[in-house]
């Protein structure tokens, strides 16, 4: 039988067959690395039980950082919905890394900029995030307080996709999945209730189908940092789209557009071509991942 992973604790993982049916499996012996939106191969056992045989190859991977290492959490990812907010004011740094996380695996990001009701954090947000609307990101202005708006903007794009929501705490990423699936509560719930841990708040990773229309949310914890450790020099370089025709005229072929000379991503910062705040991102991200393998 043939299914994906809804949610994942420890070894225990629910899983959801193709008629929609959820069995709680488990994996036998070593076997570990599985996450939410894998698609698995597995052995039922009575009624609503199973093990996980076999994870069926993945279109991606996502990580999130834990510590000096990258942990995976999702995989089959189609796109990335950052949630960002008028207020309180969100990490450049944070949104700068979730993006190089998603071009570096071939996801589409948006940015969703809620609480457009608030008006007066309304203008400095929209500047933040003019840099990256250059950078031909779709940027949606929405707040909870027009649901209907926020649907008629963002269902359209949910369609027939998986969808990642990720967003710093305070920015409205539960009160978002609550307009779209407003079940998404009860189970949350019900969830925290079976594990005795007696918690509301989002504590896992967690795949949602949209009630109204074909496609999925997979709503995670407020995240501290994308994990971006375990991606080499050409995939950071990847995350960042900007840099792309430029690198072509580097002149050697391991640039790491630091200090070479001869760099095309140099010339272009000089040049005002690239970002100098988008070139330090880069730095700091390319320098953490060369630290974090030594270490
Ligand atoms: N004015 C306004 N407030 C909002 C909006 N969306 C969310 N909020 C408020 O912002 C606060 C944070 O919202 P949450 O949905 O809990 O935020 P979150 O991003 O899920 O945060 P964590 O649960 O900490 O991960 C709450 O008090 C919400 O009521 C909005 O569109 N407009
Ligand atoms: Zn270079």
């Amino acid at each position: 039988m043939k299914g994906r992973i809804i949610s994942a604790h420890g070894r225990h993982y629910q899983v959801e067959l193709e008629d929609g049916h959820l069995r709680q499996c488990y994996t036998r012996g070593k076997k570990t690395g599985i996450c939410v939106g894998d698609f698995v191969r597995i052995q039922p056992q009575g009624e609503d039980e199973g093990s996980i045989e076999e994870t069926l190859e993945r279109q991606n991977l996502l990580y999130r950082s834990d510590e000096m290492r990258s942990k995976q959490f999702a995989a089959n990812v189609d796109q990335l919905l950052i949630v960002v907010a008028t207020e309180p004011a969100f990490s450049d740094d944070l949104t700068g890394r979730a993006l190089t996380g998603a071009w570096s695996a071939n996801i589409n990001p948006i940015i969703l900029l809620n609480k457009c009701d608030l008006a007066s954090g309304l203008a400095r947000a929209q500047e933040s995030l003019e840099i990256y609307r250059e950078l031909g990101v779709p940027i949606i202005s929405c707040s909870i307080y027009e649901p209907e708006q926020l649907k008629q903007d963002l269902l359209p794009l949910l369609k027939d996709k998986t969808s990642l929501l990720l967003g710093q705490s305070g920015m409205g990423k539960s009160s978002i999945l609550n307009v779209l699936i407003p079940d998404a509560k009860a189970h949350t719930q019900a969830h925290s209730v079976a594990l005795g841990t007696g918690k509301h708040t989002t504590t896992s990773t967690r795949l949602y189908h949209l009630p109204s229309q074909t496609g999925c949310l997979i709503d995670s914890p407020g995240f501290q940092a994308f994990g971006l450790y375990h991606l080499t020099q050409t995939d950071i370089a990847n995350g960042f789209p900007e840099f792309k025709e430029h690198i072509e005229s580097c002149r050697f072929y391991n640039c790491t557009h630091l200090h070479e000379p001869g760099c095309g991503v140099l010339a272009a910062l000089e040049e005002g071509k690239i970002g100098r705040k988008r070139h330090e991102l880069y730095e700091r991200i390319l320098l953490e991942s060369q630290a974090a393998t030594r270490y």
